[in-house]
């Protein structure tokens, strides 16, 4: 009755796939000091593929394992790559003014308001635009060429991240940078009318897999501050789509509870099952320990998934927590990635109404109390006054519905057990009155 799931596979570039060949050639080159994978991944060719590839092979190579000099390794890249980073331009927010009127207007204190402006500050560092070289000829390039201009976390992450996204447009509110906002929103809209899900960050390396989805909460905020009714009208069709990404075949688990109730939940999985590139090198030395190749892939899928949860990584997603291989995100119902879909369900259902779409709005409320019936019935813990991630029995195997057992739900304390005091619905209740009465 039950079939082994099968992995769907988004398969990369054909650029990403040589980059990881110069990563791993780049490790035996110049050593494990200060190495740093991902900056391989992040490179732009001069010259086309394949006239790069064809140097590539004919680098001289000695030793039994084939390894090329420091020197003719550094002049080939320096031959046929720009760096890391050139194809993002430094971009001027229109919207920044070093102090914008009204600006947190309850902060008093001396320090904190000029320490708050110094953070307010680093939009202008962390601000880029896709350069047009990126549009014109995006073979060339790993970063995708998103239509805004974008912010950046900074440091080696040199390209939009999902949730991190939530924070910045958070941040970006409180210093009256709307236009900046909601240029991150077009951004992420069109990643998911090109992908049909908002990527984990835009580069071609990261289209298979997801990040914690906050984009119905971040339309929520900018519509909140600006009452824009356009973006709201733009944003709705994507988030119905990405509504039906998370409840997807490979995201949807049923659990069926002890009065044999039906309830569904979501969980992460990535579409990959191979080394991710941008940490090649060290997902293969991880992985070594593994003799066939199915352990081998299902422990890819799992390390692809614990970073498609923002939380890469987390003794959360292990069975045995000082044991990395034992990772097993795949197989785990996430407290949090559930509360995000669950604020998503009252997102779509408060934006649908603001367009005048009853019959949306009603069937995603429904939808809304349905998970959180869900949430409530599955990872509830009234003994701990908390909301536990649930162990799949099984989570390779697709079954129609599993049954709920206590001894399934993880009660070891993250942060995650308590997200769903986020959401207004569970204020009256459970987890919020046994805080406060512990409190
Ligand atoms: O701030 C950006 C993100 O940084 C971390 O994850 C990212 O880097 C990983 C390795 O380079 C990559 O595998 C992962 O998919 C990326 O998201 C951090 O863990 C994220 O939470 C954060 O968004």
């Amino acid at each position: 009755l039950s079939i082994k799931c099968r992995v769907t596979v988004v398969p990369t570039t054909p650029l990403v796939t040589f980059l990881e060949r110069v990563q791993e050639t780049a490790l035996d080159t110049f050593g494990e000091k200060n190495f740093d994978a991902k900056l391989y991944v992040d490179l732009s060719l001069k010259l086309n593929l394949s006239k790069t590839e064809k140097a590539f092979d004919g680098l001289p190579r000695s030793g039994e394992n084939g390894t090329v000099s420091v020197k003719a390794l550094k002049e080939f890249i320096a031959t046929y790559f720009d760096d890391a980073g050139d194809d993002l331009l430094y971009y001027d927010p229109v919207d920044f003014v070093p102090e914008p009127e009204g600006f947190l207007p309850k902060v008093k204190n001396p320090e904190v308001r000029a320490w708050a402006l110094e953070v307010h500050a680093l939009w202008k560092n962390l601000s880029r635009k896709v350069s047009d070289g990126v549009r014109e000829q995006p073979e060339l390039h790993t970063l995708l060429p998103l239509p805004e201009a974008v912010v950046v976390p900074g440091s080696r992450f040199i390209e939009v991240y999902y949730w991190d996204s939530y924070w910045v447009i958070r941040g970006l509110l409180s210093s009256k940078m709307y236009e900046t906002a909601k240029a991150i929103v077009t951004n992420l809209i069109f990643l998911v009318d090109t992908y049909g899900y908002v990527l984990n960050g835009s580069r071609a390396y990261y289209t298979n897999r997801s990040q914690p989805p906050l984009l119905s909460a971040m339309v929520y905020e900018i519509y909140n501050r600006t009452c824009d009714v356009e973006l709201v009208r733009k944003a709705l069709p994507a988030l119905l789509k990405e509504h039906a990404f998370w409840n997807s075949e490979i995201h949807k688990v049923t659990i069926q509870d002890a009065q044999g109730c039906n309830h569904n939940l979501s969980r992460y999985y990535a579409m990959w099952n191979k080394p991710r590139p941008e940490s090649s090198t060290k997902d293969k030395e991880s992985a070594s320990k593994f003799l066939s190749n199915s352990e081998k892939q299902q422990f890819y899928h799992d390390i692809a998934s614990a970073a498609e949860s923002g939380w890469d990584f987390s003794t959360r997603w292990m069975r045995n927590t000082s044991e990395f291989t034992t990772l097993s995100t795949t197989s785990i119902l996430p407290v949090d990635l559930n509360v995000y879909i669950l604020k998503m369900e009252l997102d779509i259902a408060f934006l649908a109404n603001v367009l005048g779409n009853k019959a949306t709005m009603e069937s995603f409320l429904e939808a809304a109390e349905a998970r959180k019936n869900a949430i409530n019935s599955v990872f509830w813990n009234g003994e701990k006054g908390q909301w536990f991630d649930y162990r799949l029995t099984n989570g390779t195997i697709c079954k129609e519905s599993e049954t709920w057992q206590a001894c399934n739900q993880n009660q070891n304390v993250y942060a995650s057990n308590f997200i769903p005091l986020w959401i207004d619905l569970f204020h009256s209740d459970k987890g919020f009155t046994f805080l406060i009465q512990s409190a």
